[in-house]
């Protein structure tokens, strides 16, 4: 096992490029077993999630090519085989198979889902999107159990406007009979991304990034090349750490307009946010003002930076609150950063953040971004060094986080425990 030892103190000053998106890449890859031939990934982000969906693929018969950041899926002698344990249990997405396989084999046996688990994360929007497609769906022992004579397109309402449920209902219509209709869809950019890949496969999907899509079925998905979007969670977790460090950093590689949420915040703070086209260049200032957070579905500010954000207001003169109106219990950053010194306090579905300096301490990541929240309060430290255990969840997510970090100028190494 390895942490990851912060001397802080340093601002961070330089430029870093980000790679693709995790939120993406983990759909993609699915995605691409829907085609007949090959199907090119190229921005894929080096990330242990993805290296755990390409073994997924290779024990169901996909060949898989994955050089850099790019990745080749041949689908072509995939098989429908049972998926109830092995890689499955090691990731949240995998819940992504259940919809690529009902599209492509009209049956799936996958365990249930793994990763970050902060609070439970119900999968019943799903499973009420492919019952709506005509599926049968069991869950026996730990594995949900799908199967179709035929899947038929229909008009599925979602509770809740979920990321993971609008993909996976638009992964399995895509080839149902007829057409499907997902309301109160979740529009996170990711969507988009994979509803552009179906539709260079011969998908025809409408809507998508609206909280409508309409999904017409076809009977054959090809192969096609696709690059993936940048992942605005490793975008706002350096303008976060920019801004924490009082540093100066450009950030490559960005869509400016789905880190808008954020930015607004950083600059009613009192952080210089400058947007070019590709990029975000962050300026900290020595004073920052408290500010009220809500995290809230795309275009509002995202649940997966509240843990990043929640140390950066650590370093704000006075009181803000943060709440979470996703994950309503994702706070399990908040007693780390105490032990760091901190003065938080959970009420609800808010932390209550009274700002003052930290100090080095030993902590544990229990989730990625609980992980990144930590590494930015770790390189805020002016005097002592912070031992950052759990960097597996932290790999989850971040591509090259150490040497980006170094690069910037922080005094980061990661340490056999
Ligand atoms: C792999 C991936 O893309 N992960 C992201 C995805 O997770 P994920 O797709 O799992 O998150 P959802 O958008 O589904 O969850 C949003 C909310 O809906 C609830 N819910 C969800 C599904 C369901 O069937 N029933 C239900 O009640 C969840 O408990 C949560 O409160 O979106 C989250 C919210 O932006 C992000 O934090 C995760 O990084
Ligand atoms: C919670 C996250 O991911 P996952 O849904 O894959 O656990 C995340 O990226 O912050």
């Amino acid at each position: 096992m390895e942490k990851l030892m912060i001397s802080g103190g340093r601002p961070l000053r330089g430029t870093v490029s980000i790679s693709g998106a995790k939120n993406s890449a983990i759909a993609l890859i699915p995605a691409a077993i829907l085609a007949e031939s090959e199907v090119v990934l190229d921005n894929l982000p080096l990330l242990s999630d993805v290296a755990v969906y390409s073994e997924i693929l290779e024990e169901l018969g996909a060949h898989v090519f994955w050089e850099g950041n790019q990745m080749k899926i041949d689908p072509s002698d995939i098989r429908s085989i049972p998926m109830p344990n092995g890689p499955v249990k090691k990731l949240r997405a995998s819940y992504y198979m259940m919809g690529a396989m009902l599209g492509r084999f009209n049956e799936a046996t996958i365990g249930l889902p793994g990763g970050c688990n902060f609070e439970p994360r119900p999968i019943d929007q799903h499973i009420k999107g492919f019952e709506a497609l005509g599926a049968t769906v069991t869950n026996e022992h730990g594995a949900i159990h799908l199967h179709a004579k035929e899947l038929r397109g229909a008009k599925i309402y979602l509770d809740v406007s979920s990321v993971g449920a609008t993909i996976n209902i638009m992964l399995a219509a895509t080839r149902a009979k007829g057409s499907t209709t997902i309301e109160n869809a979740a529009k996170e950019p990711e969507i988009i991304d994979v509803a552009t890949l179906l539709n260079s496969m011969g998908a025809s999907i409408k809507g998508a990034g609206t909280e409508t899509i309409r999904i017409e079925g076809v009977s054959e998905l090809k192969g096609c090349r696709h690059s993936i979007i940048p992942d605005r969670i490793q975008v706002g977790t350096y303008m976060i750490a920019a801004a924490a460090t009082r540093g100066d950093v450009l950030i490559d590689g960005v869509i400016p307009k789905h880190l808008e949420a954020l930015t607004a915040k950083l600059l009613e703070m009192g952080v210089k946010v400058e947007e070019l086209d590709e990029s975000i260049r962050v300026i900290g200032a020595s004073k920052y003002s408290h500010v009220d957070v809500k995290a809230l579905v795309y275009p509002g500010f995202p649940t997966d930076l509240q843990s990043p954000m929640t140390s950066l207001l650590t370093q704000a003169e006075g009181v803000s609150v943060l709440s979470d109106f996703v994950y309503s219990n994702r706070f399990k950053h908040v007693p780390e950063l105490v032990r760091m010194g901190a003065k938080i306090r959970v009420e609800g579905r808010s932390a209550i953040i009274d700002g003052g300096p930290l100090n080095g301490a030993k902590v544990k990541a229990s989730d990625l971004r609980a992980g990144a929240a930590l590494v930015i309060a770790g390189l805020t430290v002016d005097d002592g060094v912070t031992e950052v255990s759990g960097v597996e969840f932290i790999d989850r997510g971040y591509d090259n986080l150490v040497a980006n970090l170094r690069s910037l100028g922080a005094d980061v190494w990661r340490q056999t425990e």
